[in-house]
């Protein structure tokens, strides 16, 4: 059976009623929840979740519950959850695609985005891409010098204590940059300034933190936003940044961007197009809010490339029948995704009226459920060996099994609906980095076009490797239970995926 044959859920129940009882047990106590069994804590209460988000370990813990139940399907009766429009509420109010569960206005927004984000729009801004790629390899190494560069910490989000605050962090920097380019036609020349760089740090973990409260649902989020002050004060930078770029980007001339395609967007049947406010909420998600996500794709990929040293040879990966087509490349990334999903744990759905019932079991309208994609990836009845890095999994001689590096939207959607018993469709069937179905990514063309171009021009000019003392980015017993193998790239679930490392050095190489 396939994972396509079963509801991608995760139950939670909502009890609120338990949940004082239990924070004032969590209050008292200050580890694993004791004595009574995981299943109970979170039948009953957020506070399960919220314990586990708090250690960043989320994705972890589905990935071991579902060990133990098997409740899948697909196509189910539900919409986003109203987690999402708290999300909004952070942001200032208004919904944007990403946020909104409500039906009507969610088809309507991703129609019209749709049209701005198709890859010919894409294409036609590869050189405003391939500049910032340009800026981003020449400056990992050292002018001319044949040895090693010093290390760079790829990602940095500082979230082991020993992490140094002062290292660069040039993927970060680089897919930022391009998302200013590409969005507004002004880079917010984070690689080659320092005055926004902080965004990089303070945006994600006020997504963190919004993250968490949203959890707690019972609570009003404006009582929410006065404890949690600290915890998202990273969103006052960002939207003080937004607002300052808008300004600009309203007092310019049209040119070649997607700001300017959203402008123009219209849905095809209404001939309707955004309003100054979804315009504004649209482009925000666009640029530093969706950065964050690629740059945790780049990073893993870097990662894994170096962890694996027989593909670290620039040899073995751009010569050979294999990658004529560049599919051994897309398969690295299909791959890096796969272990390392960038959304790692859940997107959470609310039941429509009318019910779900998922594997013998009726669930009431309301009730909220989630795919976590982290669990799915390495379930073994899907995928072989599920925690090691094995690009060619995902190379088939089966034509109809390609990477899907989302050329049309419409295939990505049928693609989930096909059936075949290979080992490379039943891989695919349960790959979800990029979500499924009508809320799925349309920014995944985009997406692999940043990721691939980055990964193939660095690997083309440099050889790399792992800073010989660090082991920053892999896991090891210290990190706690479940966080022990060294080659896989350790990622902390803030909603979206925060890392650190790898710590990595480069050489030119002789061409
Ligand atoms: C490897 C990189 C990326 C990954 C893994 C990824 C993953 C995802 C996932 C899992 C969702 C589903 C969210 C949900 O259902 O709530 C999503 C939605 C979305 N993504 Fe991405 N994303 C990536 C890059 C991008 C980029 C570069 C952009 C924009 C330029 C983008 C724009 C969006 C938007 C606008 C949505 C909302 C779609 C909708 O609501 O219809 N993403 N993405």
């Amino acid at each position: 059976m396939t994972a396509q044959q079963r509801t991608r859920i995760y139950l939670r129940i909502h009890a609120a009623s338990h949940e004082a009882l239990t924070a004032a047990k969590l209050a008292m106590w200050n580890g694993p929840i004791p004595s009574i069994s995981d299943e109970l804590y979170i039948s009953l209460t957020d506070w399960y979740s919220v314990c586990h988000l708090v250690n960043g370990d989320r994705h972890i813990d589905f990935y071991y519950l579902h060990e133990k139940y098997d409740i899948y399907s697909m196509n189910a009766n539900v919409k986003r959850s109203q987690v999402y429009a708290s999300t909004a509420h952070f942001f200032g109010g208004t919904p944007s695609s990403n946020t909104t569960p409500d039906i009507k206005e969610h088809t309507f927004r991703r129609k019209v985005n749709v049209r701005a984000l198709n890859p010919v729009n894409i294409k036609s801004m590869k050189e405003q891409i391939l500049k910032n790629v340009r800026y981003f390899r020449e400056n990992l190494v050292d002018g001319n010098r044949d040895d090693w560069s010093p290390p760079h910490d790829m990602s940095h989000q500082l979230m082991l204590p020993d992490t140094r605050h002062d290292m660069d962090k040039p993927v970060g920097y680089l897919i930022s940059d391009v998302m200013g380019n590409i969005t507004f036609s002004k880079s917010f020349e984070l690689q080659k300034k320092p005055d926004n760089r902080d965004i990089l740090t303070s945006l994600p973990q006020a997504v963190a933190g919004i993250h968490l409260v949203t959890c707690l649902r019972s609570s009003h989020s404006d009582s929410i936003k006065i404890l949690f002050r600290n915890l998202i004060a990273g969103i006052s930078r960002f939207t003080g940044l937004s607002a300052s770029t808008f300004q600009w980007r309203f007092a310019q001339e049209n040119c070649n961007n997607f700001f300017f395609a959203l402008l123009q967007a219209r849905d095809d049947k209404t001939g309707q197009g955004f309003s100054t406010d979804q315009l504004v909420s649209e482009a925000g998600l666009l640029t530093i809010a969706r950065s964050d996500i690629t740059v945790t794709a780049t990073t893993a990929i870097f990662f894994y490339l170096s962890h694996y040293p027989s593909f670290s040879s620039v040899e073995d990966i751009r010569i050979g029948a294999q990658l004529a087509s560049c599919q051994y490349l897309l398969a690295c990334i299909e791959e890096s995704l796969r272990l390392s999903p960038p959304v790692d744990s859940t997107l959470m759905r609310e039941v429509l009226p009318g019910g779900l019932t998922v594997d013998g079991e009726w669930y009431p309208p309301g009730t909220d459920i989630a795919v976590p994609h982290y669990a799915l990836h390495h379930d073994e009845r899907y995928v072989a060996k599920p925690f090691v890095f094995k690009p060619q999994r995902w190379i088939s001689k089966d034509s109809s099994v390609a990477i899907d590096v989302g050329l049309s939207l419409e295939a990505t959607e049928e693609r989930q609906n096909w059936d075949s018993s290979s080992l490379e469709s039943i891989a695919t069937s349960a790959f979800t980095a990029f979500g499924v179905g009508r809320t799925s990514c349309f920014g995944k063309y985009l997406a692999y076009q940043e990721s691939s171009l980055v990964v193939a021009q660095t690997i083309w000019l440099f050889d790399m490797r792992t800073e010989p003392e660090s082991t920053l980015g892999e896991g090891s017993e210290k990190l706690g239970a479940r966080r022990e193998r060294p080659k896989e790239f350790q990622t902390w679930d803030r909603f979206v995926s925060m890392h650190d490392g790898p710590m990595l050095q480069f050489k030119r190489r002789k061409i």
